[in-house]
């Protein structure tokens, strides 16, 4: 498969590693990208094609992945409008949706809106997937198996769910990170080294996110067994409550997800 991608920033570089490491051929990989340093290191780091401008030879693809900021998405459709004959349109902008963009291509309706996660670079990612209804099954298969390279994935048939999607998975990695910033901020405190901070946390995060995953029971049973009664773990929750952490980590999930819905009010 050809794949095309336009923006070879952060996201498109997770999605690069990940279909490279899947077998995709670098030799059918094309990306445009404005910056030179982008496509320097995207050249060295990865062998795919790069060009500097969107034209016709850029294009000569199965698919055509739009990885461009939101707010660069319409000046990007317009330019790439004419050069359309049958390619997969994929994008990957937060908020921006399929018929808007769509109807930026001057209604090119072979277009699939797709929210993954960087995770993606190591394979581990999760995306979630919506087509426009006049997409064959074939065309949206073909969605599937590039976004497949990066994780697992799933379909959402009604679009406003993608919002939620954005703001769970999409933007979600950095909220894990954000809570292993804070592990190992506490583990530095507390006079571990900076090598057993890292270790400590990252270990933790891992491995309590396999056992939730492999395990039949849901995270707040697992959560109760680590939770002995008067013991160190019940402390530390409590402090969580009276701090509002978690209503405070579901109110800005929301807060995300309002941000989104913004954006594909706001870019149409
Ligand atoms: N970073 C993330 O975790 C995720 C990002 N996204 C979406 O992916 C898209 C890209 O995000 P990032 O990779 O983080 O941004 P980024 O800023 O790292 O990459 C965008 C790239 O596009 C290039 N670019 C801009 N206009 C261009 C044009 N006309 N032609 C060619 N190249 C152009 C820029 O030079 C830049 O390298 C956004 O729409 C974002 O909403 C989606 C899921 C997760
Ligand atoms: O922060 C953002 O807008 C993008 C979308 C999901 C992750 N990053």
């Amino acid at each position: 498969m050809r794949i095309t991608f336009i923006g070879g920033g952060n996201m498109a570089t997770a999605l690069i590693a990940g279909l490279l490491r899947q077998g995709q051929a670098a030799e059918q990989i094309s990306v445009v990208e404005h910056n030179a340093d982008a496509r320097a290191r995207l050249e060295a780091d990865y062998r795919v094609n790069t060009y500097a401008e969107l034209g016709p030879d850029a294009v000569i693809a199965d698919a055509v992945v739009l990885a461009v900021k939101p707010q660069q998405l319409k000046e990007v459709a317009q330019v790439l409008s004419p050069l359309l004959a049958m390619q997969l349109v994929v994008s990957i902008a937060a908020g921006v949706r399929a018929r808007t963009l769509s109807a930026w291509l001057m209604g090119y309706a072979n277009v699939v809106r797709a929210m993954p996660n960087t995770p993606a670079m190591i394979g581990a990612g999760v995306t979630a997937l919506y087509a426009l209804p006049a997409v064959q099954p074939s065309r949206r298969q073909m969605a599937q198996t590039i976004l497949e390279s990066a994780g697992s994935v799933l379909w959402v048939e009604d679009e406003a769910l993608m919002d939620a999607v954005t703001a769970v998975s999409g933007s979600g990695p950095a909220y894990v990170f954000y809570f292993i910033e804070a592990l190992q901020q506490a583990a530095l405190e507390l006079g571990l080294n900076a090598d057993a901070a890292r270790q400590l946390a990252l270990e933790t995060m891992l491995g309590s996110a396999q056992l939730a995953a492999s395990s039949s029971e849901d995270v707040a049973t697992l959560r109760a067994r680590v939770t002995s009664k008067a013991g160190t773990t019940e402390r530390a929750l409590q402090r969580m409550d009276e701090a509002g952490v978690k209503a405070a980590i579901v109110s800005a999930i929301h807060a995300a997800a309002a941000r989104s819905k913004e954006l594909g009010e706001a870019l149409q």
